[in-house]
């Protein structure tokens, strides 16, 4: 019988090879070269890659044999998740394999951006001894601002704590308290750029992070900051970046990762005050092994058909079939707690009321807890994984066991207090014969609408107009409106509404929106992927 195919569409480790033993038959090709890509995919069961391999809806659709696609690394920017669920295969990737990689690199980049180390390298090799030159700064008892305090920026904070440098982060998914067991003061964005004399970017990118520090970040920032980005290209702006070198407000940049990769000409190249190295974050021989071996061993597991409770779009196992369609309801609720409060409280909760509360629902923390976590976390969050990264961060949740409930036979509420004292909580249940997933309330604003298109909601000042204002900004921007509810509670002087839209409503269109109405807070979700928010 011939034997599975495995695709290797970049360059990884020999070690991924040994491991995936003798029962397969290894192909290489060069992933970046589309048609090469595309040829290759027909009869591949499996592919492995790097970052340089666009798996998306069109090279999925290129494999139908394809059971697995393994991603050696954490970022899953170049695989379309979706895509590859809807046609039954499985992603795995190596969250873990190189963020120390990765942390160590931005350690040798926030060094070389201090003391001008490949500078004054390239300088000597031409023959010029020039010492005062290349006069630099230390790093011990200055401010270090790490933006996005999670796998990679903790371990730089560990890092750099034993450079006595004074550590600060920006993270509104992350406890205070426990960041500050680490030495960490969490703090918002504006107080981090004011008082940052370094500051290293660990987010991953969505549409909130997109540009971050752009503009607005890079004139608010103390003025003489050194800047890291080893996270992904675009969260900083490399224009914006280059502007502010320029003029004098940033006095040097490391950069490992750029919008668009390979990047082999910038105006940054030509800037004397940055250090650019190829999105290097990985490049060590300890992490493209961790990885390679990792995603072999899935892949082999995935084509012995066997449960591989690692991959990233694997549904929950063995569930009592009558709880099955609330896993995803809790999920998406989850999704929406956290798009709604742009941040997480220290406990979560989750309250199962009515009939289904008669079921063992553990799963349905779970799934509410995965869901939370999901459009912040780089790498995908698996129902295996959802549990410890809740943990990194100082996430606890609470099962409860709802009363019954007035209105609804089950009803599913996902709940918790932010840091600031602010309670969050949002609620659905699933109706009609198909267990459509219909959204209830939103911090006591009484919706009713369907959970599982796109949608976006804002909380506005109670005033006529809103509903006018709204639908005119959207259709402006192309988006049509599918259901639209306008809430109240009892507190007087606030809206919310709450709309189900045809289209993707992009951030920029969001904020628009907002403004028209001088919404406090505006977000939306889409049915899978990255909620966005502002
Ligand atoms: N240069 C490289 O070769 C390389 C290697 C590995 C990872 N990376 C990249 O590094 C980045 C960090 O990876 P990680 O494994 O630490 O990810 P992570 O998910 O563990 O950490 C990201 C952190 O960002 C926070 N965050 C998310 N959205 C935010 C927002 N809007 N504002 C503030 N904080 C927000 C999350 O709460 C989380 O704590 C990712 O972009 C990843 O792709 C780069
Ligand atoms: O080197 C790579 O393949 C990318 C490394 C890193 O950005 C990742 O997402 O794992």
């Amino acid at each position: 019988m011939d034997k599975p195919v495995v695709l290797i569409a970049e360059e990884l480790s020999p070690a991924t090879v040994d491991a995936l033993g003798p029962d397969f038959e290894i192909r290489r090709c060069a992933g970046s070269d589309r048609k090469a890509l595309l040829a290759a995919l027909p009869e591949a069961h499996a592919v492995l890659v790097r970052s340089a391999t666009r798996m998306d809806a069109e090279a999925i659709a290129a494999g139908p044999r394809l059971k697995v696609i393994g991603r050696a690394g954490v970022g899953l920017d170049n695989v379309d998740v979706s895509a590859a669920s809807r046609a039954g295969v499985m992603v795995v990737n190596a969250p873990t394999s190189n963020i120390v990689s990765a942390a160590e690199l931005t350690v040798g980049l926030l060094l070389a951006v201090a003391r001008n180390l490949p500078q004054a390298d390239a300088a000597l090799k031409d023959g010029r001894w020039q010492r005062s030159r290349f006069t630099g700064v230390e790093l011990a008892d200055k401010v270090l601002g790490i933006v996005g305090l999670g796998r990679i920026g903790s371990l730089v904070a560990r890092r750099m704590a034993a450079f006595d440098m004074r550590l600060i982060a920006y993270d509104p998914y992350v406890q205070p308290a426990y960041a500050q067991q680490s030495g960490v003061r969490i703090v918002g964005l504006d107080e981090l750029l004011e008082q940052s004399d370094f500051l290293t970017v660990h987010l991953p990118k969505t549409p909130e992070t997109a540009g971050l520090i752009g503009f607005d970040a890079l004139h608010r920032v103390k003025p003489g900051v050194r800047i890291v980005n080893a996270a992904r290209g675009g969260i900083v702006d490399e224009a914006e970046l280059y502007a502010a070198l320029k003029e004098g407000r940033v006095a040097g940049a490391g950069v490992d990762v750029f919008a668009t990769e390979p990047c082999t000409e910038s105006p940054l190249f030509e800037l004397d005050n940055v250090v650019v190295t190829p999105h290097l974050g990985a490049g060590t021989a300890e992490a493209q092994e961790r990885a390679g071996v990792a995603v072999a061993e899935a892949v082999r597991q995935a084509l012995a058909g066997r449960f591989v409770p690692e991959a990233v779009n694997v549904r929950m196992g063995a569930v009592n079939g009558e709880l099955a369609p609330w896993l995803l309801l809790a999920e998406q609720l989850g999704r929406l707690f956290t798009a709604t409060a742009g941040g997480l409280p220290g406990v979560l909760q989750v309250q199962v009321s009515g009939e289904i509360g008669r079921h063992d629902v553990a799963a349905l923390e779970l799934a509410a807890l995965k869901g939370t976590l999901t459009d912040v976390v780089e790498g995908g969050v698996s129902y295996v994984n959802a549990p410890l990264i809740a943990q990194e961060r100082g996430l606890r949740t609470e099962l409860l066991a709802g009363p019954d409930h007035a209105e609804h036979r089950s009803l599913v509420t996902v709940r918790g207090v932010l840091p600031n004292g602010e309670e969050v909580s949002v609620s659905g249940t699933l109706t009609g014969l198909q267990g459509r997933e219909r959204l209830v309330d939103i911090c006591g604003f009484e919706v009713d609408l369907p959970l599982t298109g796109d949608a976006v909601f804002f909380r506005a000042p109670d005033r006529p107009g809103v509903v006018g204002a709204v639908s005119e900004v959207l259709s402006r921007a192309g988006v049509g409106i599918d259901g639209l509810r306008l809430a109240r509670t009892e507190r007087p002087g606030e809206v919310l509404a709450a709309l189900n839209v045809v289209g993707r409503v992009s951030q920029a269109v969001l904020d628009d929106t907002a403004a028209r109405i001088d919404a406090t807070r505006s977000w939306s979700l889409e049915p899978s992927g990255r909620a966005a928010a502002s």
